[in-house]
Formats: C-alpha cells, sequence, structure tokens
C-alpha cells in the first residue's frame, strides 16, 4: 500500500502546505496531491515550491483538466515539475469540476472525450515525440514538440486520472498508470475496481494504482473527528447522484434538507442534519484505531494507494502525526 496526502490551496497558503508536505515527508507518507481550482491558488507555483522543499516525496496536480489548460501546457509543467522534483513529478488530470466551468464561460462539452485526447497529447509529448496533425476533436497539433525542457525517462510522467463516472473509470483503465477516485467507502470500490480491470485486461496493462482519494478526519477524540468531517460529508452528499446515495443507504429527504442548508450557508443546520451514515460513507473519520480499521477495509476493497484528503481532523499538523503512526 502506498499512501498520499491532499491539500487544497486555498484554506491553506503556499507556505503551510510546503510544511505540512515536509512533516507528510517526514512521516513516510509517498504522495502529494494539490487540488486544482480557478478559484484558490494555482496549483503549479505550490508544487514548485513542494518540490524544492522536498527530497523523496512524488508530487503532482490532483487534478487538472483540458478545459482551463491544453495537454501543451500541461505536459511543459509536468517535465518542468519533473526536472525541478529530480523525476518525482505525477500528473493528476480529470473531466474538470462540471459545475464551475461554466462560470469561466467554458462550455463543458464531451468531457470524456475530451480527457482521452488530452492524455495521449500529453503522453506523446512528454516522450519527445513531435505531435503532427492527426485531425483529433479539440487537439489537433501541427507539429508541436516540447524543446528546452529535461524530458523524463523510459517511463515517462505517471498519468492518474481523476474519475468516479463509469466512462472514465473506464478511460483510466485503458490510458492512466492510475486512477484518483473521490471515495472512501468500500463499497464504491466494489463498483469501482471491475470497471477499470476490464479496462485495463483490454490492453494488457499490468500495474495500476488504484487510489481512493478520501475524505479524511482523524483525532484522539472520535467526537472532534465526526465533527471536523460533517461539512465535507455535507458537500459530497448534496453532490452526489441519487444512484450513489441509495448505494450508501442514505435517506434522501435528509440529503435534500442537507443541501438546502448548504445553498443557505446554513453551516449550523448542517451540522445538525448530517448523521453518522453520511460521515461513513463519504469519509474516513476517527481514532487512530478506526482509520487504521478503515485502510484496512479499502486496502481488502483491492485500494492500492490511500490518499488521506482534506479536512485531515480538526487540526492538520496533529492529524499527520497521528497518520504517521498508524501506516
Ligand atoms: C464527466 C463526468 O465524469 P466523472 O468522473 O463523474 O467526473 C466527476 C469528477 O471526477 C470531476 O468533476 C473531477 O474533475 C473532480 N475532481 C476535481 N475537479 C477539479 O476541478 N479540481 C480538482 O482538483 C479535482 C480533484 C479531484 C480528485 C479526485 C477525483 O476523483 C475528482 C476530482 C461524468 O459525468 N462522467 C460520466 C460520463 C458522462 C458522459 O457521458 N459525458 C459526455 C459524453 C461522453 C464523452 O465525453 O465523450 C457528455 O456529457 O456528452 C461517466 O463517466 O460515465
Amino acid at each position: 500500500m502506498t499512501y498520499g496526502i491532499e491539500f487544497v490551496p486555498g484554506n491553506v497558503n503556499v507556505k503551510q502546505v510546503v510544511n505540512y508536505c515536509k512533516l507528510a515527508e517526514s512521516k513516510d507518507i509517498d504522495y502529494a496531491w494539490i487540488t486544482n481550482h480557478y478559484n484558490n491558488r494555482h496549483c503549479y507555483p505550490v508544487l514548485t515550491a513542494v518540490a524544492q522543499a522536498t527530497t523523496t516525496l512524488k508530487m503532482g496536480p490532483g487534478i487538472m483538466n483540458s478545459f482551463t489548460d491544453t495537454p501543451a501546457g500541461m505536459a511543459s509543467f509536468a517535465c518542468t515539475l519533473n526536472e525541478i522534483s529530480d523525476g518525482r513529478a505525477v500528473l493528476g488530470i480529470g473531466p474538470g469540476d462540471l459545475s464551475t466551468l461554466p462560470k469561466l464561460a467554458i462550455d463543458p462539452v464531451k468531457p470524456v472525450a475530451r480527457l482521452g485526447e488530452a492524455i495521449d497529447q500529453i503522453r506523446a509529448l512528454c516522450s519527445g515525440a513531435e505531435v503532427k496533425k492527426s485531425g483529433l476533436q479539440f487537439f489537433d497539433y501541427d507539429g508541436a514538440k516540447l524543446t528546452g525542457v529535461t524530458l523524463p525517462g523510459k517511463k515517462g510522467i505517471p498519468v492518474y486520472v481523476g474519475a468516479q463516472g463509469p466512462k472514465v473509470l473506464e478511460l483510466a483503465g485503458l490510458k492512466g498508470d492510475g486512477a484518483l477516485i473521490n471515495a472512501s467507502n468500500p463499497k464504491d470500490f466494489d463498483v469501482a475496481i471491475p470497471i477499470i480491470k476490464a479496462a485495463t485486461e483490454k490492453v494488457g496493462k499490468k500495474n495500476f494504482d488504484v487510489g481512493a482519494y478520501t475524505a479524511l478526519s482523524i483525532d484522539k477524540d472520535e467526537k472532534k473527528a465526526k465533527k471536523a468531517a460533517k461539512i465535507v460529508a455535507a458537500f459530497i452528499a448534496a453532490g452526489s447522484p441519487e444512484a450513489l446515495l441509495q448505494r450508501h443507504g442514505l435517506d434522501l429527504a435528509n440529503v435534500a434538507k442537507i443541501k438546502d442548508a448548504l445553498a443557505r450557508f446554513d453551516f449550523g443546520a448542517v451540522g445538525g442534519l448530517v448523521t453518522d451514515k453520511e460521515i461513513e460513507a463519504f469519509t474516513i473519520c476517527g481514532t487512530p484505531d478506526i482509520i487504521r480499521q478503515k485502510c484496512e477495509d479499502l486496502t481488502k476493497a483491492g485500494v492500492t494507494q490511500i490518499i488521506f484528503g482534506s479536512p485531515l481532523g480538526p487540526d492538520m499538523t496533529n492529524s499527520i502525526r497521528l497518520l504517521g503512526k498508524i501506516m
């Protein structure tokens, strides 16, 4: 099992992310994933700062998308980060947050097809190939080629696909070296992994890293851990399709009330509405012993990388220290 940690450079600034990553590295966490949303600090400079302050930690965006960045831009960034970090760069890429892209006047048309093309172009450019006109639907480069940057070695830069829906999970298996699946509960991996497996078998892929991009809240005091987990569980519940809510046996009427309260920014009401069921469905939450058991459950479900995602717990430094003891 490898472990990752996620930071959202919105609620934490660059200096804090760098310090948390140094602490995570000292606790033998393997990967740092920095989220990418237009309204937060940009992940590229944050990742550069992390690369310069660490020595063994692998790091990458978790995740970019091909609506706000071109494949050529992402390839150039990934190879530059790889040069700065002396070969530790990974690239997380996904469809993009379809609810926020319209805020940038972007109409996220055919996100899955676009993602597939972008991955092909990024891989070609990172390998040093000249990408000729190929009649593709979205990125029909004509003679694009990366120069002036040290290109990664033979294996290239590992591409992880941020995926939740079945088509993107399949794409991850076909074109990715790994997947970053926004889920914390084994029930979701029981659905996702067979889709990925069928795709990797189709292309004869032997190694694939199934990443559980969890929402984590750890604290010695379980009540405090649950309190810190509530708001994230609420947002995930509110943004989840009905089929997912039913998979976890959630009360649809209660989730509708949570959604309403979030829309009113009534976080007090949200705290009263979120039950252990939503917390259980969408986070890994509790004391170190509980988290250790949750990690074992995810391992049994076939997960190969557990990414400890926001909020981490009531106190992030304390959470990273506690995680260091359970891995
Ligand atoms: C597009 C969407 O795919 P999805 O995998 O469910 O995407 C939901 C999220 O994963 C996506 O919004 C991600 O960008 C969210 N996301 C982040 N999004 C961000 O913007 N920033 C982040 O930092 C970020 C991190 C992140 C980490 C892990 C993770 O799993 C997701 C993350 C979907 O609806 N997929 C369906 C297919 C929908 C479909 O068919 N769409 C097309 C047709 C098919 C085609 O595109 O050709 C259409 O609409 O016409 C499916 O997979 O079955």
